[in-house]
């Protein structure tokens, strides 16, 4: 890091100051603080960014993508009249709460990617959220909104979100014009909640939603539901958004045509009927799947090479083709599933392969109950197996925000494109920063 300031700079003092600014800035958009790290002090005589928050940087960086703005030009008669509507909302500054309803396919991140261009085009701060790391990675400048809002994990009616009013997410949201929030109908209404009395705060306007903001939701009740862990069907839905008292403030702008099975209507119909509840079901309350789209199980071992040959059809031809590789996956319930999928996977890629082992130790354990061979069975959530094999063209998915301004969030798809001894070399391969290459530690 500090080979790039020393090129400007020949004083080893001032080197040392601006690649701990650099660290600073980077573990602050991860909500960490450098002063609880073991580093020489930080002397803000070296920020040479006059005191605008980093958060406020990063956004205004974020560049629009031609077409990205073209996209207006091709929405649909419902994509454009929620397009207006919000737009002369966040013209005449007057705010505005939205809830863009529409089944899978309807083109909600169309109509997000249009609105976000239009507004950053005219040199105002729009701000992309999704629940999920994945669908945030595919806006432009998307964050989970947990990340983004620094929304407390745990959350009770009546909370906030985790930032100050002087801090930099604080100002970057007074200073938004529009704030998107995708997948709202996945999370709990609780966040929602905190993010407004958050707004309601900064904003000196206790009584306006989101202090008087643009904040567009959208979502599908229709797919996953927020997760209440060992949660009844009521907790469940008194969790969703569509019990909390803002769901009655917010204008509901409703997506009606499949844009992405267009040509395949009996597909459409078919999923719309699933998700409104109304396929037939069998007595154990089962749907049926049509026949065209299923891989047969027989219980035999080879069933599941079988869907693998199914999803990932010439795969060794098709290496060079990120989009081959991002356009299909193989979903499973379970992380031990997964694991197994992902090592007889692996096994299909040609090429060279790499194995990498995790050092797992307990801390606080003098007893050793807790020793590293039962540690390295475990496969929590979020933390990649004991062993990891690799090869070189195969995709992997990142599970953390590491450097989220420079595209390495929850949710980035990449591309592994080399090996070294404690680091992956890897593309980036979808969004906005596709065809980067960077070192995952
Ligand atoms: N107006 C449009 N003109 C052309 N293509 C469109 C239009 N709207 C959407 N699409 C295309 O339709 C497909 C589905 O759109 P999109 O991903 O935005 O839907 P979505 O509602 O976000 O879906 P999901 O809920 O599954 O995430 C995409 O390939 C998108 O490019």
């Amino acid at each position: 890091m500090s080979e790039d300031y020393r090129r400007n700079c020949q004083c080893p003092h001032v080197v040392q100051q601006m690649v701990l600014i650099n660290i600073k800035d980077m573990l602050r958009s991860m909500g960490k603080d450098i002063r609880s790290f073991p580093l020489p002090g930080v002397d803000m005589l070296h920020d040479t960014t006059n005191g605008v928050p980093k958060e406020i940087i990063e956004e205004s960086m974020i560049k629009v993508d031609p077409e990205d703005t073209a996209l207006c030009n091709s929405l649909n008669t419902e994509q454009r009249a929620a397009y207006d509507e919000i737009l002369a909302t966040v013209d005449h500054n007057e705010g505005g709460l939205f809830f863009i309803d529409g089944p899978g396919g309807t083109g909600k991140t169309f109509l997000y990617r249009a609105l976000l261009a239009t507004v950053r085009e005219q040199g105002k701060i729009a701000i992309a959220t999704a629940t999920s790391g994945v669908a945030a990675s595919i806006m432009p400048g998307g964050r989970t909104a947990h990340s983004r809002f620094k929304i407390p994990l745990r959350i009770d009616d009546g909370a906030i979100c985790t930032f100050t009013k002087q801090s930099g997410t604080a100002k970057l949201l007074q200073m938004a014009s529009l704030i998107i929030w995708d997948e709202a109908s996945m999370t709990k209404r609780q966040a929602v909640e905190a993010l407004d009395n958050s707004m309601r705060d900064i904003m000196d306007k206790p009584n306006l939603p989101f202090g008087g903001k643009t904040v567009v939701f959208g979502g599908d009740f229709r797919q996953v539901l927020p997760i209440v862990r060992h949660g009844s069907r009521g907790q469940i839905l008194d969790a969703s958004l569509r019990r909390s008292n803002l769901w009655g403030c917010m204008r509901h702008l409703q997506l009606v045509r499949n844009m992405r099975a267009q040509n395949d209507p009996w597909f459409v119909e078919y999923l719309l009927r699933i998700g409104n509840g109304t396929e037939e079901i069998n007595d154990n309350g089962d749907i049926h799947l049509p026949d065209n789209i299923c891989v047969p199980y027989t219980g035999d071992d080879s069933d599941l090479d079988k869907l693998m040959e199914s999803v990932y059809p010439t795969l060794n031809d098709c290496l060079a083709d990120p989009n081959y590789i991002t356009s299909r996956a193989i979903l499973s319930t379970r992380n031990d599933c997964v694991d197994n999928i992902n090592l007889k996977m692996i096994d299909r890629f040609q090429g060279e392969e790499m194995v990498y082992h995790s050092f797992d130790s307990a801390e606080d354990d003098p007893h050793n109950y807790y020793p590293p061979k039962f540690l390295n069975t475990l496969t929590p959530y979020g933390l990649p197996p004991h062993m990891l094999k690799l090869k070189i063209n195969c995709p992997i998915i990142l599970l953390r925000n590491i450097d989220p301004a420079n595209g390495l969030c929850n949710g980035t798809r990449l591309v592994v494109r080399g090996f070294q001894k404690n680091a992956i070399d890897v593309e980036i391969v979808l969004g906005q920063h596709s065809r980067t290459r960077v070192l995952l530690p």
